[in-house]
């Protein structure tokens, strides 16, 4: 996690002190019995936090160097995170391969990567519809794992304040365990380096062994330097973040942080508003308006300047370096067409976030198997657009945000391994959004170094 060197003493419970405008809030779970939910609030506002307000400072830090494009991000993890898979080896392999595509990232990019995980939060989704019907049954859609269940009854698909209770644990066992790995020895610059050679001995050899021998070679000059030996190589930097989209669990988890008075949503380093949510007058653009975190908004292909710039000056009236990033979805097809524009529409002002691309939301569809699903290709064609609309518009392409997963799942289809239509049915295990998998992610990350380092010439 974010080392600082400020202390770390327990910030005051401010949720029972905050009154929140009763603005109109979206995507928000129906609740059934008031006596509960005021209960289980009542217990989450005396929980610890589960992030510290000097890592939030630290994060923004960072993020004001990707803003100025000195850094670039890499941001993943998991659609919807599950209490299920809240298990030490899919922890470690979806961190495990988070740092190996920054080894090949910082390679190619020539500067740091900040490292942040979809993780320890992302328990809650918005949904295209309330309700999902099946053979002529109609129930409740799910919602995540912090609102509802994803079985089909009417009992796990209730929504069950409770649940808030269970993120919230899950939530601070997944970020005990990245702590331990980050600053415990798994993130070793040698060890990640040895995991990513093993996808190149595999079907990706051709392709990228002329970067994976350049990689290997600057390791090896680390290592013989003694630099490898170092502290510093041992420990990485790795932030959690989520949508702030359960309101229910957001505000009581805001802290006063004692050293400065400050409110921080602690339930996560970085938080973002979704596209579904993101309307200027409602309540989540609110919410974060009112925390010190780093804020991330989701952008569409229907944002426009006049939206951006209103979304600017609620969230970063002040244009503080790192404190706002767009997250782009646009979509493969659209990207060309709609982000340069946008850009420059934006003049100096785009210059004043940080633009990062989630190549996922926008190139979703369904295959005739009925698997929900994403093109490997679609996702790089997706990247390969947002680099061009920065290299038009004279702005830093920032980073990406991508779903993945360590494991290896048939979820999203391509790659260079290439999981077929045909195989979605293998081992489709998301409860939402089709992840890339391990194999996926990694080549991802070769073909954007491929990408930084050409931007980079
Ligand atoms: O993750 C994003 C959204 O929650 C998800 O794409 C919505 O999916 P749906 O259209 O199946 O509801
Ligand atoms: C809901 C999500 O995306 P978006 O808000 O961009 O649709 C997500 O990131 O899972
Ligand atoms: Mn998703």
């Amino acid at each position: 996690m974010g080392r600082v060197s400020t202390d770390t003493a327990a910030m005051a419970p401010a949720s029972t002190t905050i009154d929140w405008p009763d603005l109109p809030a979206t995507q928000q779970p129906s609740w059934e019995d008031p006596a509960e939910l005021a209960e289980v609030l009542s217990v989450l506002a005396t929980y610890p936090p589960l992030v510290f307000a000097g890592e939030c400072d630290a994060l923004r830090d960072r993020m004001a160097q990707v803003a100025a494009g000195r850094a670039f991000t890499l941001q993943g993890g998991d659609c919807a995170e599950t209490l299920a898979d809240v298990t030490g080896p899919n922890i470690r392999d979806r961190l495990k391969t988070i740092l190996q595509m920054a080894v090949v990232l910082t390679y190619g990019a020539g500067m740091p990567i900040v490292k942040v995980g979809r993780m320890a939060g992302q328990f809650a989704k918005p949904r295209s519809s309330d309700v999902e019907t099946r053979d002529g049954v109609t129930l409740p859609s799910y919602r995540g794992d912090m609102v509802n269940g994803f079985e089909f009854t009417p009992e796990a698909r209730r929504h069950d304040p409770g649940r808030l209770l269970r993120a919230y644990h899950a939530s601070a066992s997944t970020l005990n365990l990245v702590r331990g790995f980050t600053g415990g020895g798994l993130a070793d610059l040698r060890s990640v380096h040895s995991w990513n050679k093993g996808f190149i001995q595999g079907p990706a050899q051709a392709r990228y062994e002329q970067m994976a021998a350049h990689i290997d070679r600057a390791v090896r000059f680390l290592e013989a330097s003694g630099v490898a030996d170092s502290e510093e190589m041992r420990r990485v930097e790795f932030y959690s973040a989520h949508e702030a989209l359960v309101l229910d669990y957001e505000r009581p988890m805001v802290r006063r942080d004692h050293r400065t008075g400050q409110l921080y949503d602690t339930s996560g380093h970085f938080v973002w508003v979704g596209e579904r949510t993101r309307d200027l007058d409602g309540a989540h653009l609110d919410f974060v308006s009112r925390v010190r975190n780093p804020i991330g908004v989701k952008l569409g292909p229907g944002a426009d300047r006049d939206t951006v710039l209103r979304i600017m000056d609620k969230v970063d009236p002040h244009r503080e370096p790192g404190r706002l990033t767009f997250v782009t979805r646009m979509g493969a097809s659209t990207i060309r067409d709609k982000l340069p524009a946008l850009l420059t529409s934006l003049g100096d002002e785009a210059g004043r976030v940080s633009w990062v691309c989630d190549p996922m939301h926008g190139n979703t569809f369904t295959s005739p198997s009925g698997h929900k699903t994403r093109s490997f290709e679609d996702v790089v064609e997706e990247v390969r657009g947002f680099f061009a609309a920065h290299a038009e518009a004279g702005t830093h392409p920032g980073g990406i945000h991508v779903e993945l997963t360590g494991n290896d799942v048939t979820e999203c289809v391509g790659g260079v391994d290439p999981v077929d239509l045909d195989d979605l049915g293998l081992r489709y295990q998301t409860l939402c959004d089709p992840r890339l998998n391990h194999q996926q992610s990694l080549e991802l990350a070769f073909v954007v170094a491929e990408m930084l380092e050409e931007a980079g010439r």
